[in-house]
């Protein structure tokens, strides 16, 4: 039997001081090893140089992750598997990474984005500083997709030192740097990702652009303003097979 390719893996974070840059960098190693195809991205920073060089810990983290590529949609087309990484600011996801999520939509449009697995990480200053709040907020994306959601719940031992089941947390209150409750939680979220992405990816489930009768979209042509392209409208759709 033929050895199957490696599940690929894309690690697409933002980080402003370091902290989830760490996370995403064990995230990315603990991939590599349980054997996935790995690319490490980090979104593109929105804050003018100025505004980055006035505040010390931004600018050495932005000098240390210099040599990590720009995110680009094509990394999320390319993965079977997709971590997201972002502080946690006001209990929600960064603008940094929203805006690259938000770049996605064309990819969205000719259905690249379902079938893959998703899942994410964050920091946060305090312990109950909306951690949750902001892995739920991003998970809202990952419907949209038709994505897979792997979140890691309570399956490893790792899960009840760290305590979050919707994705790894980091508060700050704790050290500046994740420790190894931390990094033994992330590491087990990417071993959960890489081996439900090669679980997954065998299946059927690749979206295919199919035929649907007149007036199936109607409504969504409506509202969406998008003109119907005939008497039958090609959408993109799933042809799953008989079970
Ligand atoms: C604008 C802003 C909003 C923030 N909002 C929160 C928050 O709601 N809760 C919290 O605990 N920490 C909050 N923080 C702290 C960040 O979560 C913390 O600095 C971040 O996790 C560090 O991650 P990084 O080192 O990867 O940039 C906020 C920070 C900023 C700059």
């Amino acid at each position: 039997m033929a050895t199957p390719a490696p599940a690929k893996v894309a690690v697409i974070y933002y980080s402003s001081t370091g902290t989830n840059a760490a996370l995403a960098k064990e995230i990315a190693n603990t991939a590599e090893q349980a054997g996935a195809e790995v690319r490490l991205r980090r979104a593109t920073e929105l804050a003018p140089p100025a505004a980055i060089e006035s505040n010390a810990a931004w600018a050495a983290n932005v000098r240390a992750t210099a040599d990590i590529p720009e995110a680009a949609p094509e990394d999320v087309e390319w993965a079977d598997a997709v971590i997201f990484g972002s502080p946690t600011r006001f209990g929600n996801v960064t603008s940094q990474l929203k805006q690259f999520i938000d770049q996605l939509g064309g990819l969205w449009a000719e259905g690249k984005l379902a079938d893959k697995v998703y899942s994410g990480f964050t920091s946060s200053a305090t312990l109950h500083g909306g951690q949750e709040s902001t892995l739920l907020a991003l998970y809202n994306t990952v419907h949209h997709f038709g994505g897979i959601l792997v979140a890691p719940g309570y399956t490893a031992a790792s899960k009840f030192v760290d305590g979050n089941p919707y994705g790894t947390s980091y508060p700050l209150s704790l050290g500046a740097s994740p420790g190894p409750g931390a990094l033994a939680a992330v590491a087990h979220q990417a071993r959960r990702a890489v081996m439900a992405a090669a679980r997954i990816r065998p299946l059927p489930l690749t979206t295919r652009h199919i035929k649907e009768p007149a007036g199936t979209s109607a409504g969504h042509h409506a509202v969406a303003g998008v003109p119907a392209t005939g008497p039958e409208e090609e959408r993109y759709g799933y042809e799953l097979p008989a079970v």
